[in-house]
């Protein structure tokens, strides 16, 4: 019961979060479309109907801004030869995001290209490729939950782990920018991306946390 209804008022909050984020970008352009539709569709419907511009995001990254969005996480070769998958796992989980896929791959030169081409003019690129695809897999994941792309880029911590932060993950656990052990989507943007180029719609899980309602409700 109490499970039930926390799926719905999630749903409801989520939806309301998201229509007060962007309401008050978009209602300026939201007015000066109404208008302009009204002349389309007469008078009436600019009073009954407001039109929106920006619909919420949907992809294989979940909905943008909601509980549902989702994040690709890779440990990468450092973090599984060293032994520490687990408590990698482990923090995602404790945090309370839900673990929506998660498998090993030895990646290709291409999927590794691919997955950073937009650092193909940086001068590491060819080494951070080797350092990817050295023959000892990555831990490929999928995280689910509110607010999970920009709370895991803050539970992964700055890219060189002489800055991040001592509690995170790279600031507990690594020292070199060449081998910061994880990566977490920066974006949205690159979540869609990411997921869809690891992982296929089938390998994604589709389930209720049972501590959720503990983890996300607001009073
Ligand atoms: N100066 C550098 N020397 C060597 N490797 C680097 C350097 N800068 C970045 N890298 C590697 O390239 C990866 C991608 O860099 P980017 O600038 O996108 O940072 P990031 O978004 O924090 O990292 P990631 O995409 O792996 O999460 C870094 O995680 C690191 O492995």
């Amino acid at each position: 019961m109490f499970a039930r209804s926390f799926i719905r008022q999630t749903g409801r909050q989520a939806t309301r979060a998201f229509s007060t984020a962007r309401a008050s970008n978009n209602s300026l352009r939201n007015v000066a479309f109404g208008v302009g539709a009204a002349a389309a569709l007469g008078a009436t419907a600019l009073a009954t109907k407001p039109v929106h511009l920006d619909a919420p995001q949907s992809t294989i990254a979940g909905t943008e801004g909601t509980f549902s969005e989702r994040s690709f996480v890779m440990i990468k070769p450092d973090g599984v030869s060293r032994q520490i998958v687990g408590k990698i796992i482990s923090r995602f989980e404790e945090r309370g995001y839900k673990l929506v896929a998660v498998k090993t791959v030895t990646p290709s030169k291409e999927l590794a290209k691919e997955h950073y081409i937009d650092l193909a003019a940086r001068p590491f690129y060819p080494g951070l490729v080797e350092y990817i695809t050295s023959g000892t897999p990555v831990v490929a994941l999928v995280w689910e939950g509110k607010d999970v792309i920009r709370q895991g880029r803050r539970m992964v911590g700055a890219t060189n782990p002489l800055q991040s932060d001592p509690g995170s993950i790279r600031g507990t656990y690594a020292v070199s920018v060449g081998r910061n052990i994880i990566h977490a989507s920066d974006s949205f943007e690159s979540a869609t991306k990411e997921i869809g180029l690891w992982f296929n719609e089938k390998e994604l899980s589709n389930y209720q946390p049972i501590a959720w309602p503990w983890i996300f409700s607001d009073n």
